[in-house]
């Protein structure tokens, strides 16, 4: 894998041509797949599931789905995602009754885990779980919607997510997830961050490699 990686996240992506949609994104340069689930409860909106999950391994996709759960209670929705081929499994703490239980779940079923904070949510839910949590994903804005304006206070927990990372010496990734476009990628990069979703940023876009490209130019820059 590269150090950096980009994950174009799927919620920008036009529904009716997902696979085609998977397959152009992959050959334009993204590294994996970031895929939203959304259940209208943990959040105001409704998305796709397992079964679109498994549909798209179905039809041949090997980079890894890096699925970002926004759903509550998180527990009910870790084997059906397991079973469906993802690779990352990541949850808000504040939607599981027990962190470390889901955590664990995630990792029996040969997946990597991650925890996923809002922007007003703070860090101290990973003080105990250091050693389950293979990503920490930052949202850059209020989860439920793509499209909307990176919030600015998240280059500071980046910053601070990044130190509790170091001092921690386990080897867990660092996302961002909201507003990332090629305008600000190379900044959040420069705060901590190695992994970038972005979901109209590249979607949003006749040229989707056009767009990697410039975010793989702007990343150069910074180490
Ligand atoms: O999880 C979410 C939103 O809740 C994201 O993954 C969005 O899908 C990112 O979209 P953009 O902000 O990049 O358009
Ligand atoms: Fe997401």
């Amino acid at each position: 894998m590269n150090d950096f990686i980009i994950a174009p996240s799927i919620l920008s992506a036009d529904f009716a041509r997902l696979g085609e949609e998977v397959d152009t994104v992959l050959a334009a340069g993204a590294d994996i797949i970031h895929f939203d689930v959304m259940d209208n409860h943990y959040v105001p909106n409704l998305t796709i599931g397992p079964m679109v999950c498994k549909a798209l391994r179905k039809h041949g996709v090997t980079a890894d789905i890096d699925v970002h759960l926004m759903v509550k209670p998180v527990d009910r929705m870790i084997g059906d995602f397991i079973e469906a081929g993802a690779s990352i499994i990541t949850f808000h703490p504040e939607a599981s009754e027990h962190i470390d239980r889901s955590l664990q779940m995630i990792k029996d079923g040969g997946c990597k885990a991650g925890l996923v904070f809002n922007p007003a949510t703070p860090l101290h839910y990973l003080k105990h779980v250091m050693d389950k949590v293979d990503m920490v994903l930052l949202m850059s804005v209020n989860p439920g919607f793509g499209g909307q304006s990176f919030i600015p206070g998240t280059l500071d927990k980046v910053r601070e997510a990044r130190a509790l990372i170091d001092a921690s010496g386990y080897d867990i990734r660092l996302e961002v997830d909201g507003g990332v476009s090629e305008k600000n990628i190379a900044e959040i990069a420069r705060a901590g961050a190695d992994t970038f979703v972005a979901g109209s940023a590249i979607f949003g876009k006749e040229d989707y490699k056009a767009v990697i490209d410039a975010m793989r130019k702007e990343l150069a820059s910074v180490r």
